[in-house]
């Protein structure tokens, strides 16, 4: 039997629906053998980030070196990283053991507003381990932080993607779950459509948000991420989910590109196949409705939609 294995480089989230807790749950859902380096324990729930307490940095890269030389990685995640001598010491590791198929979500603050990231690491990203990545998958302000810019179409997305990618990083995925319904003027410009199988997946129940009148009908209902790979570019696309529960979206849709390429998919399907599973996760988050603020989403609904069955 081949087992294939992931590693996920990120913080605790003591709530279950982010961090490193999001990641092993996907990794595991998707049939691959989850494996840690935990960089910060948060203290955490639904309600927000009450403490973070940062392992140092020759901690985090003692437990790269336990797993990387004893069980193997096929492909690996970063998250939560919190400042910069643990970029570092990351991204010394990666590059010592020459992993390639390493996906760099650029986490830096959390929905609730607590920094995840010091704002003195963000050179450091750019500079240490977007060379490193083979995706990176920023949300809209990570992608404004890491390119310099304001995003406010989808003419400016592609622009930061472009920008994202000199340094260094082969595909940019540049999440639109931030998109304002307003901003993003120039969405459907360019690039193909995908698939939708948010619409598959709606079975759930979940409430969606009613289009907009008018010339922008449509629009306000889709959830669209833009990937880039250096020369074309890409859109991804959803229904929207009407839903305050989106804790731990972006940790959940790395998590899944990740076990896609451990499993040896191409990065292309491997993007399509978190979607898919993020779509599932996000229209089954109502129905969970765990704690009392941003609640987790379902890990457990992309296996039953492909199983078929309804809870
Ligand atoms: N309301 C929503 N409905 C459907 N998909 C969403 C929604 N919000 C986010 N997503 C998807 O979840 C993933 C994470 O997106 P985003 O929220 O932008 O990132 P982050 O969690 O890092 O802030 C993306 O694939 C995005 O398309
Ligand atoms: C430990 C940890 N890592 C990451 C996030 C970001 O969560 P999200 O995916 O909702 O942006 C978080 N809230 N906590």
């Amino acid at each position: 039997m081949t087992v294939f294995r992931a590693l996920t480089i990120a913080g605790s989230d003591s709530g279950g629906g982010a961090g490193i807790q999001a990641d092993l749950k996907t990794f595991q859902e998707l049939g691959v053998f989850g494996m840690s380096a935990i960089t910060a324990v948060t203290v955490q729930n639904t309600r927000g980030v009450r403490g973070v307490y940062p392992m140092t940095p020759s901690a985090v890269g003692e437990q790269i070196d336990a797993v990387g030389e004893d069980l193997g990685v096929d492909a690996l995640k970063t998250g939560m990283l919190f400042d910069a001598a643990i970029i570092r010491e990351t991204a010394e590791r990666i590059a010592a053991f020459g992993w390639s198929r390493v996906v760099v979500d650029p986490v830096m603050i959390a929905k609730g507003g607590a920094e995840l990231l010091r704002a003195d690491a963000i050179e450091a990203m750019k500079r240490h381990l977007l060379p490193l990545a083979y995706v990176v998958t920023p949300n809209i302000p990570e992608a404004e932080a890491l390119s310099g810019m304001t995003i406010a179409s989808m003419a400016d997305r592609r622009e930061a993607a472009r920008r994202i990618a000199a340094y260094g990083a082969k595909i940019v995925v540049i999440k639109g779950g931030h998109a304002g319904e307003d901003s993003e003027a120039g969405l459907g410009a360019g690039g193909a459509r995908r698939g939708e199988p948010g619409e598959r997946a709606g079975a759930g129940g979940a409430r969606r948000e009613e289009p907009e009148a008018g010339a922008g009908a449509g629009r306000a209902s889709r959830v669209v991420d833009l990937l880039y790979d250096g020369r074309d570019f890409e859109e991804l696309s959803g229904p929207r989910i009407a839903t305050r529960h989106t804790h731990g979206t972006g940790c959940t849709f790395s998590a899944a590109i990740t076990a896609q390429l451990a499993l040896g998919e191409d990065v292309r399907d491997a993007v399509r196949t978190a979607r898919d599973f993020i779509q599932a996760a996000i229209e089954g988050a109502p129905a969970l409705n765990l704690g009392g603020g941003h609640g987790p989403t379902d890990h457990w609904a992309y296996a039953r939609l492909r199983a078929g069955s309804t809870r």
